[in-house]
């Protein structure tokens, strides 16, 4: 469980309140309107942001203090950043070793993913001989080749068009179930979290709902979902 306890954000004069659980296992959809709180909810739990008051803890882990490299979780944001002087097997690599010194082991675990995720024996390749699609996959082989037990992402996908879009959550929701990872995902869009999630929370005047099935939150939807809607 990723809990954030009585936390308290604070961005300038913008403040979030929430006080939640996450249920490790599946996908799990933050949604909510522009400017509501989503990336500074997220900011936290990563370790970019402290929070003026309250704890985060993951798996009765109290992560409040710890950076986020420290922390039991990767992330995947809109902006790719692969390295566009690094080959995809390079970018891949960097994340289970900065040093690029990869074991035996660690150079079978990055070709594995690599085929995972629909890249196998592109390796060689630079960023810039890459398709969006596939630039999306290596940034997401890399997010998940460190093994981290959360994997948090901002909008990740929003950037590519409807059906790379889709193609990409079904590869997300497929491989977080094969690894057994849990999935905290940040979007703006209902049909995000209607493909994949299992459950969605809503940020919405200064607070976070706590997260309900997803289909039963759609078919009977709460005045926070309501509110989001437009209806
Ligand atoms: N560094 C900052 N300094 C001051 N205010 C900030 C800062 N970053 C964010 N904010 C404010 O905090 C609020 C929440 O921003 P946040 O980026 O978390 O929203 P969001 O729900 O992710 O929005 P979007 O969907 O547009 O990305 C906004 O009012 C924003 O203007």
């Amino acid at each position: 469980m990723l809990k954030l306890e009585a936390v308290t954000l604070s961005q300038g004069s913008f403040t979030l309140r929430a006080d939640i659980g996450f249920e490790n296992r599946g996908v799990t959809a933050l949604m909510g309107a522009s400017g509501s709180g989503k990336s500074t909810l997220l900011s936290a739990v990563a370790g970019f942001l402290r929070p003026s008051a309250g704890r985060i803890t993951i798996a009765g882990q109290d992560v409040t203090d710890l950076p986020p490299g420290a922390r039991p979780l990767s992330i995947l944001f809109q902006d790719q950043n692969l390295f566009p002087h690094l080959t995809l097997a390079q970018n891949t690599g960097l994340g289970l070793r900065p040093d690029l010194r990869l074991t035996d082991d660690q150079r079978r675990t990055r070709d594995e993913m690599l085929e995972r995720v629909g890249l196998a024996g592109m390796g060689d390749r630079l960023p810039r001989d890459l398709s969006g699609g596939q630039q999306s996959r290596a940034a997401l082989a890399r997010a998940l080749v460190r093994g981290r037990p959360w994997l948090l992402l901002d909008e990740a996908f929003s950037a590519l068009g409807p059906a790379l879009r889709n193609e990409m959550l079904d590869l997300l929701r497929d491989t977080a179930m094969d690894q057994g990872l849990s999935v905290l995902m940040v979007t703006h869009d209902p049909a995000d979290a209607r493909r994949i999630a299992d459950s969605t929370a809503i940020v919405t005047d200064g607070e976070v709902t706590a997260p309900l099935p997803t289909q039963a939150l759609f078919d009977a939807p709460t005045a926070a979902l309501r509110r989001y809607l437009g209806d």
